[in-house]
Parts: structure tokens; sequence; C-alpha cells
């Protein structure tokens, strides 16, 4: 079976994800597109030969063409959510590049709507979920290899940000993976959260405050630091290590070759997020299309995870408001989403 996909937003990931599914990925092919900008949306076709696909004029007309199976929501996070609702309302199976919604009511809206739907439908762009070094610090904590996780330290750098990006977007737009891997690895609950802003850095433009540290805490007591720090101009570097009671674990380093060259020993980072998780996007919607084609369950990160997130991420910025410890407080995992016994206090 072939998969026929429509697709909202055609702006850079929305554009990659055609690439991937045209280019790279089986089982599956881009049917329709559409996007607020319409020259976006013609050039996404044009680039790569989709003579067949359609244009639509907005999300709405396309969630309710007949020849698409799944949507894969790319637009603007503000957009988002009209989107997964109408997807779900139309039967259709959803993948929604993170935020789900950009609130955590707008998601509890969105699980409401698929639980009483009766199925899964949808899926949220984690990607990180699908990289094999995350996947591997998740077999040692789930193995016992560390023992019990007690403390994790993450890095989440980019080399520069974008003019219109914000001090929220540190949280909303970057930490946000964070906040969703952190929580599947050691398979707990965050209950509290902190920011502290040290020294500025001058790369960054007078309205951005730039490093942060992110402190959350577990339900079960684990202390996780996170460092985002967005004009970090060096590369694009992802660090994770956890500090269990036996032992470390660490993400590996992005395989490339080191060099001996003019008395130096080296090895050359990446510049760019699309390059450092491609396999993880591969994967990820490789799954998702493998699993609707195979009349299986959705594998990836639900809709109560993007609501995770999102209540998750709204008490960082409260946070970084209130330079307090702010409370994260969570519904209680429905059964519908496999509500698992956490790690115990
Ligand atoms: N998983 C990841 O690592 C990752 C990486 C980058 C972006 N994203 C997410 O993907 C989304 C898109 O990001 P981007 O970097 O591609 O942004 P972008 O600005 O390059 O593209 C967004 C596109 O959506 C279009 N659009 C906006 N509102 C629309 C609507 N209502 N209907 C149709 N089209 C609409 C815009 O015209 C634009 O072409 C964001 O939510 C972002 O957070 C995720
Ligand atoms: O939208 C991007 C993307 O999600 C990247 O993975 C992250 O590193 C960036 O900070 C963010 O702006």
């Amino acid at each position: 079976m072939t998969l026929r996909i429509g697709v909202i937003g055609t702006g850079a990931i929305g554009r990659d994800h055609i690439r991937r599914i045209t280019c790279n990925l089986s089982g599956a092919e881009i049917v329709a597109v559409t996007d607020v900008n319409a020259d976006a949306a013609a050039l996404a076709i044009e680039s790569y030969g989709l003579t067949d696909a359609k244009i639509y004029p907005d999300d709405l007309s396309l969630i309710a063409a007949p020849e698409v199976d799944a949507i894969l929501v790319a637009s603007w996070g503000p957009a988002h959510q009209q989107s997964v609702l109408a997807g779900i309302a139309a039967g259709k199976y959803v993948f929604c590049e993170k935020p789900l919604a950009t609130t955590a009511a707008g998601c509890r809206e969105i699980v409401e709507a698929e639980i009483k739907h009766g199925k899964k439908l949808v899926q949220v762009g984690f990607m990180r979920r699908y990289d094999s070094g995350y996947i591997q610090l998740k077999q040692a904590v789930e193995s016992g290899f560390i023992g019990e996780p007690l403390m994790i330290r993450c890095a989440h750098r980019n080399p520069s940000s974008a003019d219109l990006y914000t001090t929220d977007m540190a949280v909303t737009d970057t930490f946000i993976h964070e906040i969703d891997v952190l929580h599947w690895l050691v398979n707990d609950d965050y209950v509290s959260a902190r920011v502290a802003f040290p020294k500025k850095t001058r790369n960054a433009l007078p309205h951005l405050r730039d490093p942060q540290v992110i402190t959350l805490e577990t339900r079960g007591g684990i202390l996780i630091t996170t460092e985002i720090f967005v004009n970090c101009k060096y590369g694009y570097d992802i660090q994770c290590e956890i500090i269990g009671e036996e032992g470390i674990v660490r993400l590996p380093e992005v395989a490339g070759i080191t060099y001996r060259k003019d008395a130096k020993l080296g090895m050359n980072l990446l510049m760019d997020w699309k390059d450092r998780f491609i396999d993880s996007y591969d994967r990820e919607l490789q799954d998702f299309i493998d699993c609707i084609n195979q009349n299986r369950d959705l594998q990836g990160p639900t809709s109560w995870d993007g609501y995770v997130a999102a209540v998750t991420a709204d008490a960082c910025v409260r946070a970084q408001e209130s330079g307090q410890e702010e409370a994260i407080e969570l519904d209680e995992k429905p059964e519908f989403y496999g509500g698992v016994a956490l790690r115990s206090v």
C-alpha cells in the first residue's frame, strides 16, 4: 500500500520532509500541499517534480480531500491545533511537527478529541526518540547498567538564532526537545522547573537573554540541568549525560572522521539541526508510514506527549519570568495513552 500524504506548510522542515518522503523513504507519496504562501507551495512541488500533487488553498480543504489518507503538519506553531483537530474529525492520521499546540489547553483539546475518536491518529515530531544515541541511553537506563539515574546534564547549543527568536522561545522552540526526550528516557514525570540566566553573550540581540540554564526535577527526584545557548557560534551541539548510582552514560558525539593535520588532532562539528538529526527524521516518518500501512498502532510520541511538553514549557516560561521554582502540574495520564507506572518516589 502507498500512503497518500498531504503536507500543510512547505517552509524549511515541510520541504525537508517532502524530500525525504519522495526521495528516501518507502510506502508513501505526497499527493497534496498547502501553504499560506502560495509561492512556497508551488516551489515545493516543483523542486521535487511532484507534478501529480495538488495545491489546496488552505488546510481544511486539503484535509477534506478524498485522495489524502494522512496529513503532515509543518506550518507555524499557532496554526497546528486547527489542522490537527480537523484531521482527527476527518478520521485521518496526522503527523504534527512540534508544538502539537501552543497552549496546554489546546493540547488537551486534541487529547480529548483523539480519545473520543477511539483510536490513536496523531504522532508528534519529537524525533530525538528515534536517534540511535538516545535509544542507547534509554537501553542503558532500562537495563540497570548505570543503576538508578540520579542526575542528568544536558546542553542544547545552536550557532546562531533568528532575529525574531525571543527568550521564551529558548523553551518553547528549543528546550522542548529535551523536555520530551528526557522524561521518556527515565520514564518519570517532571514536578518543578527553575531558570537561571548567567552572564549574557554579546552575540545575542539585545532582546534575547542567552544563554540560560533550566533545571527540572522529576517526581522520583532526578535533577536535570540543561544549558540552552542559541548563539554559541561554534556549532550545533547536543549533549546529554546521565549520572547513575553505578556509572555514567553519555550521548555519543556525532560520527565523523577525526583528522591529524597541521599539528592538530581534530573532528568537524555540524552546524545545522537538519544534519544532526537527519537519520532520526527519516526513522520517525518511516515508522509513522509503516505503522499505518501495516495497520499497527502508531508507536511514536503521542498527543499526550505533546500535552506534557506544553505544560512543562509553560512552567519553564513562568520560571523565566518569576525567577522562582514553578510547579509542573500534569493531569493524570488517561488509560488510552497507556497510563503506565512511573519511576517510584
Ligand atoms: N522537529 C524539529 O526539529 C523541528 C525543526 C524545525 C522546525 N520544526 C517545527 O516545524 C514547524 C515549521 O517550522 P519551519 O522551520 O519549517 O518554519 P518555516 O517558517 O520555514 O515554515 C513554515 C511554513 O508554514 C507556512 N504556514 C504558516 N501558517 C500556515 C497555515 N495556517 N497554513 C498553511 N501554511 C502555513 C508558512 O508560510 C511557511 O512556509 C514549526 O512548528 C517548528 O517548530 C521542528
Ligand atoms: O526549530 C529548531 C529545531 O527544533 C532544532 O532542533 C532546535 O535545535 C532549534 O533550537 C529550533 O529553533
